[in-house]
């Protein structure tokens, strides 16, 4: 008897790759180096084929990211989007001379990134949108398959103001006291349903802070909790406020800045330290496993590398016994699809991942809307082709104009700060 032909294999040409640099409205959150400025940028990557399809990709929308994206895409002309090596081989190519300053868009927060995944990133995800359009599979098949069908998120609580100076105070309120966070995380949590709270910490004394955090434990006995500095306590803070807090805490993230720091104070408190700022790219894990510094990476697809690399990252994470949770930046919905399907396929993605979600107005986005609803804290995975989501043009365009009218070349929490308060000054440690 004789088998079947095989069917032939699949190819997807790239033809061409359009950068488009969006902005979005943003509250003003406070966090360790300033507050968020009215726009939050992001650049939106549309993949093109000879199949037809094209994929989508969402990243930082720093002025200089934004230029290494566009040269890589004209590498990226002429390769077979199924051949993510190929992709990541063309991408390090057209980054060959660069000297790698800036473009990190987080603000000054996260900084030793590896620029090549960096720009990888959203061609990657791009090119698995490409395949399971193609195929007729969603992401989450490709990457070896769901095994979840909801990803759990946990809310973000940050200190704020009413609004932006010059503009309309946001639905949210003000919250710069333990009381402000109690009520921002009861609307929250009556919105979204979540069980885990994480308090973006770093600008108030530390003691303030703890205050917070037993204030939402006294309102929600049963929520698991974090808080994070963003690096800026000193090792004898952060044991101080890590013993205090120990009853109470999920983890602690990111109490000092360093792999060293994070060790010494990880030997003195009995809570797991979770990172996304001392554990960043693949170089970090060794130095970090042998000094005992973290227990928790925080993994995010858009420094480690895309999709496929982030599933190595978590191959990596299960044979040394690091768990894993999700990092997020402000961001729109291509990101968020590709969140949900890395974290569907992550078996020890097994904490409530972080996200911005709640932060964006809902029609501030480039998808087609009602992808997403949450339902206690949960979102369903997305079942159709490739990420799930679609491009809708018009809002683009919209959102590019957007871009155009802010204003704002790259994320500078801190520039933004020292405009209303002038004598703002950057400090690590600043307790
Ligand atoms: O959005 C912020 O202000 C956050 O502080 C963000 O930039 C961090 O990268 C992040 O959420 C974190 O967990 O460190
Ligand atoms: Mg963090």
């Amino acid at each position: 008897m004789s088998l079947p032909a095989s069917p032939a294999t699949p190819t997807a040409t790239i033809t061409s790759v359009v950068v488009t640099p969006v902005a979005f409205a943003d509250p003003p959150l406070l966090n360790s180096v300033g507050v968020h400025e009215p726009y939050a940028l992001r650049a939106i990557v549309v993949v093109h084929t000879d199949s037809g399809h094209y994929g989508l990709g969402e990243t930082y929308g720093d002025e200089v990211h934004v230029a290494r994206l566009q040269r890589a895409g004209e590498f990226l002309v002429g390769t077979d989007a199924f051949n993510i090596n190929r992709i990541s081989e063309r991408v390090s190519a057209s980054l060959a001379e660069d000297n790698g300053a800036g473009g990190h868009g987080t603000g000054g927060m996260v900084t030793t990134t590896s620029l090549d995944d960096r720009v990888l990133s959203a061609f990657d995800v791009a090119a698995m949108d490409i395949q399971g359009k193609v195929l007729g599979v969603p992401v989450s098949t490709l990457l070896g398959g769901q095994v979840r069908d909801e990803v759990e998120f946990s809310g973000y609580l940050f200190y704020k103001w009413a609004g932006h100076p010059g503009f309309a105070e946001d639905k949210w309120g003000a919250a710069l006291d333990p009381s402000g966070i109690v009520e921002q995380a009861r609307k929250m949590v009556d919105e979204y349903g979540f069980k885990a709270l994480k308090l973006k910490g770093g600008v108030f004394p530390p003691e303030e802070e703890a205050l917070a955090i037993e204030a939402l434990r006294a309102e929600f006995p049963d929520m698991l909790l974090r808080i994070d500095p963003n690096g800026v306590w000193t090792v004898d803070t952060a044991v101080r406020i890590g013993r205090r807090l120990e009853p109470i805490l999920q983890y602690l993230e990111d109490p000092c800045l360093s792999i060293e720091d994070n060790a010494a104070v990880r030997k003195q408190i009995n809570l797991p330290l979770a990172t996304n700022m001392c554990v960043v790219s693949f170089n970090d894990l060794p130095p970090a496993l042998s000094a005992g510094a973290v227990d928790v990476v925080l993994s995010d697809h858009h420094f480690w590398g895309g999709l496929n690399r982030s599933r190595l990252l978590a191959g990596i994470a299960e044979t040394f016994k690091l768990r894993l949770s999700m990092h997020s930046n402000s961001h729109l919905g291509i990101s968020f699809a590709a969140m949900i399907q890395l974290a569907s396929v992550t078996k020890n993605v097994d904490y409530a991942c972080d996200t911005h979600w709640p932060w964006k107005l809902a029609e501030d986005d480039v998808i087609v809307p009602g992808v997403f609803s949450f339902e206690d804290g949960k979102v369903r995975v997305p079942t159709k082709p490739g990420l799930g989501v679609e491009l809708d043009n018009e809002a683009l365009a919209r959102m590019h104009q957007q871009y155009l009218d802010a204003g704002l070349k790259k994320r500078d929490d801190t520039t933004y700060m020292q405009s209303i308060v002038p004598e703002y000054e950057l400090k690590t440690p600043r307790w």
